[in-house]
């Protein structure tokens, strides 16, 4: 058996069509959705990923406004920069790239995002949301993969599923998005007991522990839909670097029924599903006015 590979380049060109054409709906009532992104530093992989957010975003229609600070920028001149964006009426949406450097309480930072603008879904007022079943911006990485999921199969129910890694950003809302689809949710970690044999039970899993190739193909259920959010910069075979995820790809081929590639998988659907959020957080600024906002299909 060779599992189906989940294109999450065509999923998320889709996804951006969808908000492009919501955008253009929005710009006859006159509401133009607008994207601050906040960069901060010369780490060369946030640069990269802010560029195509800024450019995904001009290309459905977003304004986005530019924020680049050296890496020397203190919490205090982040907080007061995040305050004037909060108090900003054609800003809908907030991004904070992260990491922010070594120096900068990353936490204090994003806890004085409005939660309205809090397009990444990290506040903890959109977690607790999310943990409670509410009306909620869910962290754009999960949704993605929910997304991606939801590509594979539609019948979510009753499945067992593991996530393998439990940080705020991907592994503990992306566990919540599986318990609200009804699955069976086990969250592992570094501290977890016999995980090889943990990952062998799950109809659905989640790898987000950040470590090259650390899930085995002989870990994968056969059949199982197996979701990669890794993304390791490892030296080829050729000296050159190449990406690899936290899944070993090849060897999980032959055991998974569908699986994400990386590149290719969950990345692109990380700056698809922020796109969606923002234009979300526009329309949700005149409670019902807009129309609805742009769901999972
Ligand atoms: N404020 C945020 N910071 C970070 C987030 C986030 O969601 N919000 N996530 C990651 C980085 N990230 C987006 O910011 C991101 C990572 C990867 C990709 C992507 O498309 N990857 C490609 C490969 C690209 C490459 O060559 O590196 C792929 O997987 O196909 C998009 C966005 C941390 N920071």
């Amino acid at each position: 058996m060779t599992a189906t590979l989940i294109d999450g380049r065509a999923v998320a060109e889709r996804l951006r069509e969808r908000v492009a054409a919501r955008t253009a709906e929005l710009a006859r009532h006159g509401v133009i959705p607008g994207l601050a992104v906040v960069l901060v530093g010369d780490d060369p992989a946030s640069q990269v990923y802010v560029g195509s957010k800024t450019k995904q975003a001009a290309a459905a229609g977003l304004k986005h406004f530019d924020h680049r600070l050296p890496a020397t920028a203190s919490t205090s001149e982040l907080i007061a920069l995040v305050e004037q964006l909060n108090a900003r009426s054609d800003v809908h949406g907030i991004l904070v790239q992260l990491p922010l450097p070594a120096g900068v309480d990353s936490a204090a930072v994003l806890a004085v995002i409005d939660p309205a603008k809090d397009v990444d879904g990290f506040h903890a007022v959109n977690a607790g949301r999310l943990a409670l079943g509410q009306d909620a911006t869910v962290p754009c990485t999960p949704l993605g993969c929910l997304i991606l999921i939801r590509e594979a199969t539609r019948e979510l129910a009753g499945k067992r599923a593991v996530v393998v890694g439990r940080s705020n950003i991907v592994g503990k809302p992306m566990a919540q998005l599986l318990l609200q689809n009804d699955c069976t949710v086990t969250i592992a970690h570094s501290r977890t007991r016999d995980l090889p044999q943990l990952c062998r039970e799950a109809e659905i899993l989640v790898a987000a522990i950040g470590r090259p190739k650390a899930i085995a193909g002989d870990w994968i259920r056969t059949g199982a839909i197996v979701i990669d959010v890794g993304i390791n910069r490892v030296a080829g075979p050729d000296g050159k670097n190449k990406l690899v995820g936290d899944v070993d790809f090849d060897a999980a081929l032959s055991h998974a029924g569908a699986i994400t590639p990386v590149p290719g998988g969950v990345g692109p659907m990380t700056i698809a599903c922020l796109l969606m959020n923002t234009v979300n957080a526009a329309i949700r600024t005149r409670a019902g006015a807009l129309g609805p906002l742009i769901g999972l299909k």
